[in-house]
């Protein structure tokens, strides 16, 4: 289990493709509640009505399923996440281990390998949230496992009060920077404890050294969650502590989700104007491709299953998605992905009207393609990819392809 197949890395690519935010939760070291936090994270999304996977990528302490009541769950198909409710979904490296306490003793390659297979082998499907709880600390196999997601929404960074909270976060700060992902924020677990008989907070380990990380490294406190018995009951019950509790630390919880939502979903929308803004001038460039395989140029352009739309800036893919166009009438499918953004259209065949709507919408069009989509778009990029065919010539089916 060393490296992954080309074909794994493939599929590895296509599984994170379909995932429309990416969040990972990190410590600088064990035990500030990862994991607690993780989960919680991932249970709030779901509850609010995302469709949410959550990824237990802890190589020692694979403890979520336990936080979710699934401890010992052997799955048969491995390509599927287990289903915990309607909306959430969990893959737990425990899931691949013989019994529950089976120590995990791959060293360095083989980790590395096991757990771009489980990213490969995994299908998640489309979901709106994938929640990554990493391994802690910040060396090579958080590291490796932050680069193979590909493009990460944010890290959610759980710190615990002490002052030595600021080289832990300053570590995983640097980290974040390293594979170039936004940092969402700091979470001061086991924030104080506020004693339910004479409601008097005591202060267990000293106060504020999140405060003052989050201060000192220029990044949004996100939260701070006191030390509750609540929160070992429930991680021990397998009953996620947001989810029917009460008091002011569920609030807390929750309002973490609702804040982490805005954040993403609002950073998102940003970026999203920018890139149009960029698109507009001309920075980034959509070029798409009629597939029914995911692999290669689908030559009957109106009757294609999907399109793959690769965006390019300086000359390299930041982003690939796929798209289902609607149903096959004449002219829709050109501005269906006029809509989408494209810049150029590339496929075997296409009639003249067809060509015509691109035109208009200043989407170039390059016929005869065949083949492999990679290759193609390669060819292209280098400037070498010419249309080798002519219109088709069918008066009524415009979006129709011929075999040229
Ligand atoms: N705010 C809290 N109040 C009380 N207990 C907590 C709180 N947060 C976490 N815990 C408890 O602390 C213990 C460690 O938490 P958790 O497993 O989430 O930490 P972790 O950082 O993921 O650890 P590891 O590095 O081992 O994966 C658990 O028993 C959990 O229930």
């Amino acid at each position: 289990m060393h490296g992954i197949s080309d074909e794994m890395q493939k599929q590895l690519e296509e599984n994170m493709s379909k995932i429309k935010h990416k969040i990972v939760v990190m410590s600088g070291k064990g035990g500030v509640g990862k994991s607690t936090v993780s989960t919680n994270i991932a249970f709030g999304l779901a509850m609010a009505g995302k469709k949410v996977g959550l990824l237990d990528a802890d190589l020692h302490g694979p403890n979520i399923p336990l936080m979710l009541g699934i401890e010992g769950t052997k799955l048969g198909d491995l390509s599927k996440p287990f289903q915990v409710n309607k909306n959430l979904f969990v893959v737990s490296l425990s899931f691949y281990m013989r019994t529950s306490d089976d120590p995990i003793i791959w060293r360095g390659p083989a980790k590395i390998g096991a757990i771009k297979q489980m990213l490969g082998e995994v299908i998640w499907g489309e979901l709106d949230y994938l929640v990554v709880d990493l391994p802690p600390g910040t060396g090579d196999e958080p590291l490796t496992i932050a680069q193979e997601l590909g493009k990460i929404d944010g890290s959610v960074i759980v710190t615990t009060p002490q002052d030595v909270a600021i080289l832990d976060s300053r570590k995983s700060v640097k980290f974040s920077t390293l594979v170039n992902m936004p940092i969402l924020g700091i979470v001061e677990n086991m924030s104080g404890f506020v004693c339910p008989h004479c409601n008097k907070r005591i202060d267990i380990f000293k106060q504020g050294g999140g405060e003052k990380a989050a201060k000192e490294l220029g990044v949004e406190l996100l939260t701070k969650i006191p030390m509750t018995p609540g929160i070992v009951h429930a991680g021990d019950d397998g009953k996620p502590f947001i989810f029917n509790n009460k008091g002011p630390e569920v609030e807390i919880m929750k309002e973490l989700v609702n804040k982490l939502i805005n954040k993403v979903e609002i950073n998102k929308e940003i970026e999203n104007k920018e890139k149009e803004s960029d698109k507009k001038m001309g920075n980034i460039l959509k070029v798409a491709f009629p597939t029914n395989d995911k692999t290669n140029v689908e030559e009957h352009f109106g009757h294609c299953k999907e399109f793959v739309i690769f965006e390019i800036e300086d000359a390299k893919i930041i982003n690939k998605s796929f798209v289902t166009p609607p149903p096959h009438e004449p002219g829709v499918i050109p501005r269906f992905l006029g809509e989408q953004g494209a810049n150029v259209i590339i496929t075997g065949g296409m009639g003249q009207k067809a060509i015509d709507i691109f035109k208009s919408q200043n989407i170039d069009v390059i016929l005869g393609a065949r083949g492999s989509i990679e290759e193609n778009l390669k060819t292209y990029l280098e400037g070498e990819l010419y249309s080798t065919a002519s219109a088709c010539n069918h008066e009524h089916d415009e979006d129709h392809s011929c075999n040229h």
